[in-house]
C-alpha cells in the first residue's frame, strides 16, 4: 500500500485513537537517527531476499498455541507479530522476521533477533522504547506517517496486519494468517503482564477492529492470496 492509499486509513485511525501525527512523525525521525547511528539497518531490497512465495504470519490470538502444535510451517517464511514471538519460542520455533512496536516481551524479542530480522515500528507512543533497537543485529525501520529514506510505510496498523502488508509489498504470493482471532479475546502472549487470554479492553478492541478491516482490504485489493489457519 502506498502512502496516498494509506493516508485516509491513517487519518481515521488518528481520529478514532486520539493519536498525535506530530509525535508519530517525530518517532519516525528518532528511529531513523538511532539506526543510522548504530548502522544496524537494512533496506527493503535486502528484506525482499528473505521472503518466500508462501509466508506465515503469526498473531498473538488465543488460537495460536493449538495451531503451533497442529501444523508444520517449514515450507514458508515465518513472520511473528510482536507478542506471538514468545509463543513460537515456547514451541522451539524461531521466526525469520519479527514485526514489532517493542511492546512484546523484550527478552524474547532479543532472543529471536539472534536469527530473525527485526522490523521495528516507530509511533508516537513508543519513542521511549526505540533505543532498544541497539540490541538487534539487523533491523528494518517502519513508520505510519510519510515514509523516510530508510524508514518504510507499507501500510497496516497493528503488528499483525502490518506484517501482512509487508509480505504483500515484498512479493509474497500466499499469506497464511495463524493466531488471528477477532472474536474479542486477546491472546495471553500479547502483553508481558497477561497470564491468560483476556477480554479485549476498549483500546485493544478498537485496534483489532482496524486490523480486521485492513486485512479485509488487503484480501480484496492485494495480489497475494490471504487465508486464515485455525
Ligand atoms: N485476538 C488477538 N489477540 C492479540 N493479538 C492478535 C489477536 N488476533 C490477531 N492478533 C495480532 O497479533 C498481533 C500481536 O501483537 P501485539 O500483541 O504486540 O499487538 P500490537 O499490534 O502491538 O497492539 P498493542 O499496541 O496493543 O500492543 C497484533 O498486532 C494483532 O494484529
Ligand atoms: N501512536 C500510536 N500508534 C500506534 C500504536 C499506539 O499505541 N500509538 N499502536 C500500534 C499497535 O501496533 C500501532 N500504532
Ligand atoms: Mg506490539
Amino acid at each position: 500500500m502506498k502512502w496516498e492509499e494509506w493516508k485516509p486509513f491513517y487519518e481515521r485511525i488518528v481520529r478514532e485513537m486520539g493519536y498525535s501525527v506530530e509525535d508519530d512523525r517525530k518517532s519516525a525521525e528518532l528511529l531513523r537517527a538511532i539506526l543510522i547511528e548504530n548502522d544496524n539497518y537494512i533496506i527493503k531490497e535486502e528484506l525482499k531476499a528473505v521472503i518466500m512465495e508462501k509466508v506465515y504470519v503469526f498473531g498473538a490470538g488465543p488460537s495460536l498455541e493449538d495451531a503451533l502444535k497442529k501444523y508444520d510451517f517449514s515450507d514458508g517464511t515465518k513472520i511473528a507479530a510482536d507478542g506471538a514471538t514468545t509463543a513460537l519460542l515456547e514451541h522451539q520455533m524461531i521466526p525469520d522476521i519479527v514485526v514489532t512496536d517493542l511492546d512484546g516481551r523484550i527478552q524474547d524479542l532479543i532472543r529471536a533477533s539472534g536469527r530473525a530480522i527485526m522490523v521495528v515500528h516507530a509511533h508516537g507512543d513508543n519513542m521511549d522504547k526505540l533505543p532498544l533497537v541497539t540490541n538487534f543485529p539487523i533491523v528494518l525501520g517502519t513508520c505510519q506517517t510519510e515514509p523516510l529514506d530508510i524508514i518504510y510505510n507499507f501500510g497496516g496498523f497493528t503488528d499483525g496486519d502490518r506484517a501482512a502488508f509487508l509480505a504483500e509489498e515484498l512479493g509474497a504470493k500466499e499469506i497464511i494468517l495463524v493466531g488471528f482471532d477477532f472474536s474479542g479475546l486477546v491472546g495471553r502472549w500479547s502483553k508481558p503482564w497477561l497470564k491468560q487470554h483476556t477480554t479485549a479492553w476498549e483500546e485493544k478492541r478498537k485496534k483489532l477492529g482496524f486490523a480486521e478491516e485492513l486485512l479485509q482490504w488487503l484480501k480484496d485489493n492485494g495480489k497475494a492470496k490471504i487465508t486464515f489457519l485455525y
